[in-house]
């Protein structure tokens, strides 16, 4: 998609300054990049708080007041290091004005794993352009807006113009491990650091496409749960004592393989009966959403779609629960043919919920449902089943102030209305900040739907950076007008 060529005459300075900015944009987002934020492993924690304090170098050099790298004490188990700490909020804020709104903005500075051996052309921490493409690990999530707010503040410093509104940032470093800490930080901070918040705009999700741009109204939530298989005492030999002992791994692929079928319905009893029906105005909503079924093809580079058509697909991905197994701790996995029986196995995998699942109800069901197969199996190993964390799904209102400012934001910067989105993805903090700020949330997306987000070559593309980078200038210009 082009930019639009004839953006309003009130923005040409501003736009041309972003313009003129790309170089300098683009090198801090390679030194973002360059970080190996990985909050799920333990090892790199102390390259999680490193960005931390990038960040704060940064937003130092901006004018940022009041800046702080917020403490959130050690990491609740299960975790290896029981001192863990985890990684700081970064909190700051660009005017105090009372006569003007204030806009929190949040992101989140931590990544997914990712080895180049994972199958990456280039190395995932180094962002690499190729092309009109910026490849690497958080290059959209979330590196990339997260820095593109920074990006902004720096034109309208650079220009001499004020920021429209007040801006407080809280970028935190451990969503991709359950946002673990932060649900404390926001409810202690509503009437303390975050008082006077006006609206909440996080951009931390992606168009559902490669070429319309989306405001996105709903989100997924997730429960992530780990089923600990547990029998010898240490990994034997398979020669010696393959056949007469009970092996946890063949316990545990079992208890897997009972989840979930290859159509993708679930089999866990009492969970269909939560979804909130489908009406008939619900069901519309859909007809005039932009998105070609191909473009799920491209994303996944295989022919693997479970639906045929936009509807089942968009639905089951934003309306209707999901189950997918991740991975085994403690299995062998590296090549070779290690004859092993590993002892202690971990299988991992989440449920993506929907209105209205509820999370405790949820967890309730899932242990019923392994204790039940588990002594089916009539095994002498132990099974247990723990949640590790949950984030609640979220719709909201998507024609309130928020969403039209970055309507005509989106209109300025690209000559299009965006579409209005759900994601089947999850940003657990989403509904905490509405409900303790009481204020609205806006989920306003940077990336395309094929930028390889968890994935391997990640990327965002240059124009959606750029371009990204005015959006979210105009619609704080616009919503300080609302
Ligand atoms: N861009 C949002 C995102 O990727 N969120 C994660 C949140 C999560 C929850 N548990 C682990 N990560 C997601 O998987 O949706
Ligand atoms: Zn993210
Ligand atoms: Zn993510």
């Amino acid at each position: 998609m082009a930019p639009n060529p004839n953006p309003p005459q009130e923005f040409a300075a501003l736009f041309a300054k972003i313009d003129e900015l790309k170089p300098k944009f683009i090198e801090r987002l390679q030194e973002a990049v360059a970080i190996p934020s990985v909050s799920g492993d333990e090892s790199l924690r102390p390259e999680v708080v490193r960005t931390a304090h990038f960040l704060k170098e940064e937003l130092e050099k901006l004018g940022a007041k009041d800046i702080e790298l917020r403490e959130l004490g050690t990491q609740p188990p299960p975790v290896a290091n029981k001192d863990l700490q985890l990684p700081p909020i970064v909190l700051s804020r660009f005017g105090n004005d009372p006569n003007k709104k204030t806009v929190l903005v949040y992101g989140h500075y931590d990544v997914q794993p990712a080895l180049k051996e994972d199958g990456w052309s280039t190395d995932p921490f180094t962002l690499t352009q190729v092309g009109d493409v910026l490849y690497g690990r958080g290059s959209s999530d979330d590196k990339g807006p997260v820095i593109g707010w920074l990006n902004a503040i720096q034109a309208h410093n650079e220009l001499g113009l004020e920021l429209p509104v007040n801006l407080v940032t809280c970028f935190e470093g451990m969503e991709e491990s359950g946002s673990l800490g932060l649900d404390q930080l926001i409810a202690q901070e509503a009437q303390a650091y975050f008082k006077g918040v006006d609206a909440v705009t996080i951009s931390d999700n992606y168009w559902l496409g490669t070429t319309k741009p989306v405001l996105t109204y709903g989100l997924r939530g997730v429960n992530y749960y780990e089923i600990s298989v547990k029998g010898p005492a240490a990994d034997l030999h398979s020669g010696l004592f393959g056949g007469i002992v009970a092996e946890p791994m063949t316990d545990l692929v079992k208890l897997l393989a009972t989840l979930v079928e290859t159509n993708g319905k679930i089999n866990i009893k009492g969970i269909e009966e939560q979804i909130a029906p489908l009406t008939a105005a619900e069901d519309a909503l859909y007809d005039d959403i932009e998105f070609d079924v191909e473009v799920l093809n491209q994303a996944t580079g295989s022919q693997t779609a479970l639906y045929k058509t936009k509807k089942e697909i968009l639905q089951h991905r934003w309306r209707y629960p999901s189950l997918s197994v991740h991975g085994i701790e403690g299995a062998f996995y590296e090549a070779g043919a290690k004859t092993v029986i590993p002892a202690h196995v971990k299988g991992k995998f989440s449920i993506r919920t929907v209105p209205n699942i509820s999370s405790e109800k949820l967890t309730l069901l899932v242990k019923q449902h392994i204790d039940s197969e588990f002594a089916k199996l009539g095994s002498p190993n132990t099974a247990t089943v723990e949640l590790i964390h949950d984030g609640d799904y979220w719709v909201s209102d998507p024609h309130n102030s928020q969403f039209t400012a970055a309507s005509l934001a989106t209109e300025a910067v690209w000559g299009i209305k965006p579409d209005l989105t759900r994601e089947g993805g999850s940003i657990p903090i989403t509904l905490t900040f509405e409900k303790e700020l009481k204020t609205d949330v806006l989920l306003l997306p940077l990336g395309r739907g094929d930028d390889g987000a968890h994935s391997t070559n990640e990327k965002i593309d240059v124009s959606n950076y750029i371009e990204g980078v005015k959006t979210l200038s105009a619609y704080l210009h616009y919503y300080s007008k609302a």
